[in-house]
């Protein structure tokens, strides 16, 4: 029997990752979507395109695929998740709270007897599965039953390119990890995944290296004018910020994990290297997208820099970053245009607590705060 995934998200990783790699697995796809345009355009045609860029560079077919407006047709949605065998999800970390009502209607519509359905978050955040599986078993505990949820770390850069359609440009790298405690004996068989027992160093290895690296080469390739994150990354002054801020998350993933120091290095280095790949289109402005969500506790920045601090190791460049970040006055991303907003309106003390969640005692608050005032004060 064809076996099917249901995938909420149908943007550059849900296409041109998550969904390339179950249907490559043999799943046929349903695309669950709020963006009609989007959907009409994936429903208007059989196949599409994954076109890599790079050395190992292939291009790959998806095929049998549909799409559902999950806002306007809910009930196809939903059935599409009673009858499914996998449901992803790569639709922003913010956004699970709107996708979990639809997976627990489906949960509420599958059969008693039917297997349990795997349900994995596929969003740069630690533990992104857990936050969707208490968002879906809200009020519903027994559902817990009929589904095995297991978190997972992805790993690819997607730029956003609406250009060519429903096709989509991506790196020849990839790296979709995948928690095997969930699974007890039999893991999914899906080729493009690696299973792991504990998934915490994969996901704070990728999180706080290509997520902390890519950021900081954003913020300060935004602020010194440079149009790509390949250019920032030609701008000695970004690259120097990038590699220090590495440097200092290096020491920490070392410390917590025991990694071996030469083949974090390579780690460090390939990140770097994937970021300057002058065949992405990739811009300051996707990769310092939603700023706040950036800035938050237990994100790429504040993460790591708490953490260092409570080892009292160094982590200047990580708050350096922060104010760079802070700094990211771009007119077309809300969540920036807000924080320009609180700069100017609220104590540098209330703006560390509402955006880093940092209270006044915890490590790392008091400094976060003398950063606020400096960029308050220009
Ligand atoms: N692009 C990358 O390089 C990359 C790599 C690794 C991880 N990620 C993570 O993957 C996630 C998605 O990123 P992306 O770059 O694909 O973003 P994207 O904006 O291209 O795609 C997100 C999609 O989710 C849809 N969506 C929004 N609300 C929805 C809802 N309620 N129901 C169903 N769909 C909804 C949007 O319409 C959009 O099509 C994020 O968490 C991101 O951090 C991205
Ligand atoms: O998706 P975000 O906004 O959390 O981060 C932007 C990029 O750093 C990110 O999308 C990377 O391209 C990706 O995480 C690489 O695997």
């Amino acid at each position: 029997m064809t076996k099917v995934a249901v995938h909420f998200g149908a943007g550059n990783i849900g296409r041109g990752f998550v969904g390339l790699v179950l249907n490559e697995a043999g799943y046929d796809l349903v695309f669950s979507d709020v963006n009609a345009e989007l959907v009409d355009a994936l429903n208007a045609v059989d196949t599409y395109e994954v076109r890599e860029v790079g050395a190992q560079a292939r291009t790959h077919t998806v095929r049998n695929f549909r799409a559902v407006n999950s806002a306007t047709n809910e009930a196809d949605a939903v059935a599409a998740v009673a009858g499914a065998d996998v449901v992803t999800c790569a639709v922003g970390a913010g956004v699970l709270k709107f996708i979990a009502p639809v997976i627990r209607k489906g949960l509420e519509a599958r059969a008693a007897d039917a297997p349990k359905l795997i349900v994995m978050a596929c969003e740069n955040a630690i533990n992104g599965t857990d936050t969707l599986r208490d968002f879906i078993l809200d009020g519903a505990p027994e559902l817990a039953e009929k589904a095995i949820f297991a978190n997972t770390a992805v790993d690819r850069i997607i730029p956003a390119v609406h250009a060519d359609g429903v096709d989509v440009v991506v790196e020849d790298f990839y790296e979709w990890t995948i928690e095997r405690g969930p699974f007890g004996d039999e893991v999914p068989d899906i080729p493009g995944a690696h299973f792991v027992d504990d998934l915490g160093p994969y996901i704070e290895r990728k999180l706080f290296t290509v997520n902390t690296g890519h950021a900081t080469a954003a913020y300060w390739g935004y602020a010194l004018g440079e149009p790509s994150i390949a250019a920032a990354l030609g701008n000695p002054k970004v690259r120097e910020e990038v590699t220090a801020a590495l440097g200092e998350t290096s020491e920490l993933l070392i410390a917590e994990y025991g990694f071996n120091r030469d083949e974090h290095q390579a780690y460090v280095n390939r990140a770097i290297e994937r970021f300057e790949n002058p065949e992405l289109p990739d811009t300051p402005e996707r990769i310092g997208r939603q700023p706040q969500r950036k800035l938050g506790r237990h994100e790429r920045f504040i993460q790591p820099a708490h953490d260092l601090a409570a080892r009292g190791l160094e982590h200047d460049a990580l708050l350096r970053a922060v104010g760079a970040a802070l700094r990211y006055d771009n007119v077309d991303d809300p969540q920036a245009v807000e924080l320009q907003e609180w700069l100017g309106e609220l104590s540098a003390a209330e703006l560390t607590t509402r955006v880093t969640g940092l209270v006044d005692g915890d490590t790392l608050h008091d400094e976060v705060v003398a950063v606020v005032e400096q960029v308050q004060q220009g």
